[in-house]
């Protein structure tokens, strides 16, 4: 290929050399350059990557894109852009011929709820018989097939790629999580989604490396409306006017709470019986579907509510999009993995006091006889969690049982220790047991009858890092034993 095709889309100044060099893939770390490859150079936050050139060169690569006017090797092909990340997205795009045009994308963003939507949109499709590529927190799914992702929206080269992929074996649609950052970092320059969906917005991931404050945050979130067809908005969200203020889109909304929005939940129910904990609801407006859900909580009426908007554009049977959500799976996403009169043991991803708040308080419309929280903090994170997250814990549940998360290089007792002291202020009953197996065994053989037992922070995740090591820990493994041993069954 002529290293002169993948430029049409592109806006750079030729520095040296001839933009019909033949070249073959597009590289951004200087660990993977080889002969007859691009190189695009990038100033990160921890190196510098024009700092790579001699080695790169001497490995092969025949063209560089820079974003830095650095001294040159002769022989080399250079083009200069404005932005480097935004070339590697541009490059890349080309690289792979614009495989996202093959396909119908759905890229979804949002403070909350971004993974369970896109499971739920992939898991919706799927029983109308579709075949569906998602990337997101899970990885990149294919298939059976999943690749981990060191980002939750993964760099530019490997979107594309994995877009290829998804193209080459079938995938009709593809949807996926987009976080801020990756607006940000221009990981998603260039890609139009047919359909984009915003779930909400809160501060979060305002800090070193990501966002300055919560404005900028927001800014870069709102992008979704700019990069796609068709856009659809929490009606609901305390931000909605400054999210859809630059939209660039047909723009549609959904809500729970407000008349006159595109399409709306009425008459939710919280069901509890003994095979089936859920939600039950309605939707109105521009579509119409009497819907049920086997996730709990007010929040997946929301989640559940995004999804089917989204779906409601594609011609889509009904009866299989209820048949989806009726028999949905979302890894430690309010994953019921135990229900019956005795005891419902919920696993759920919560990590934070906001998140923990709105889980709480929603598994009390199910009207449990005791709600009972199991959870403890990370390690080396801030200290703040554990002080907001003890006092939620306190306040909201009947019953707390104080144990490991990820402790990482602090002592368990510790961190304990801390959650100790917000939690102690509060009226909640608690008590401590550091090994979070032993937490889970005594909160469910402890259980009484009608008790919703929420094992809360660390979801799909199937380790607890200790000391730096990650040891194999699952809360859902740990729960299937327990209500599978014969102290249970025989108690
Ligand atoms: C702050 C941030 O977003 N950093 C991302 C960024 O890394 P960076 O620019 O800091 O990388 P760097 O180490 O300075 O390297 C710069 C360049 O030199 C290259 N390099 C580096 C070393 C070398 O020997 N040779 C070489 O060529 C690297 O390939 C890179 O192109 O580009 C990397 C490659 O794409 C990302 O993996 C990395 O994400 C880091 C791991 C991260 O923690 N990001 C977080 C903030 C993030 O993106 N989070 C969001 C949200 C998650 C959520 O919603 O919960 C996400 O989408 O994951
Ligand atoms: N729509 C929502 N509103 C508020 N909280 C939610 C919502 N959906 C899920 N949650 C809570 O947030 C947790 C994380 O949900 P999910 O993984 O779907 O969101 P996410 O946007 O992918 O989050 P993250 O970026 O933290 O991975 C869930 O375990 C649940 O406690």
């Amino acid at each position: 290929m002529k290293f002169s095709q993948w430029l049409k889309n592109l806006e750079y100044e030729l520095l040296q050399g001839n933009l019909d060099v033949e070249v073959e893939d597009v590289v951004y770390d200087s660990r993977k350059a080889r002969s007859g490859t691009v190189f695009v150079c990038t100033v990160g936050t921890r190196v510098d990557s024009h700092d790579f050139i001699p080695e790169v060169v001497e490995k092969g690569v025949t063209v560089l894109v820079l974003e830095r006017r650095v001294s040159l090797p002769e022989g080399v092909t250079a083009i200069f852009v404005h932005n480097a990340r935004e070339a590697l997205a541009v490059l890349s795009a080309a690289r792979f011929d614009y495989p996202a045009k093959r396909m119908v994308t759905i890229g979804v963003t949002g403070t909350k709820g971004k993974t369970t939507t896109t499971h739920m949109i992939k898991a919706i499709l799927e029983a109308c018989g579709k075949k569906v590529g998602m990337i997101g927190t899970t990885g990149i799914v294919i298939g059976e097939k999943v690749t981990p992702t060191a980002n939750t929206t993964p760099e530019s080269y490997q979107l594309h790629e994995a877009f290829y992929q998804m193209a080459e074996e079938g995938c009709e649609y593809m949807v996926m999580e987009v976080s801020s950052q990756a607006f940000k970092m221009h990981r998603v320059e260039g890609l139009v989604f047919d359909y984009g969906l915003f779930t909400n917005i809160s501060p979060d991931h305002i800090g070193p490396d990501e966002h300055e404050n919560f404005e900028e945050y927001l800014f870069y979130k709102s992008k979704i409306f700019q990069c796609c067809e068709v856009g659809i908005m929490n009606g609901d969200d305390e931000h909605y006017d400054e999210v859809v203020k630059d939209a660039a889109c047909r723009l549609y909304s959904f809500s729970l709470d407000k008349a006159g929005t595109s399409f709306k939940a009425e008459n939710i129910r919280y069901v509890a019986q003994s095979d089936f904990v859920g939600l039950e609801f309605d939707v109105k407006g521009a579509y119409e579907l009497a819907v049920r859900v086997n996730i709990p909580g007010r929040f997946n009426v929301a989640n559940a509510l995004a999804a089917v908007s989204v779906l409601s554009f594609l011609n889509l049977p009904k009866e299989k999009i209820c048949h989806g959500l009726e028999h949905l799976s979302v890894n430690g996403r309010m994953e019921i993995v135990y229900s019956s009169e005795r005891c419902t043991v919920i696993v759920d991803y919560a990590h934070n006091a906001v998140s923990m708040e709105s889980l709480l308080k929603t598994l009390r419309d199910y009207k449990p006889r005791r709600l009972v929280c199991v959870f403890g903090c990370g390690g080396n994170r801030s200290k703040d969690r554990r002080y907001s997250m003890g006092d939620s814990a306190g306040r909201l549940a009947d019953f707390t049982i104080l144990t490991a998360d990820n402790s990482r290089f602090e002592k368990t007792e510790d961190i304990i220790a801390d959650i100790r002291s917000s939690i102690s202020k509060t009226e909640g009953t608690f008590i401590e047991i550091p090994d979070r197996r032993e937490a889970i065994r005594y909160s469910i053989l402890h259980a009484q009858p009608g008790d919703m037992i929420a094992v809360i922070g660390k979801g799909h995740e199937d380790y607890q890092e200790v000391n730096g090591e990650r040891h194999h820990f699952s809360d859902r493994e740990e729960i299937l034993n327990v209500v599978e041993s014969s102290e249970f069954i025989n108690r």
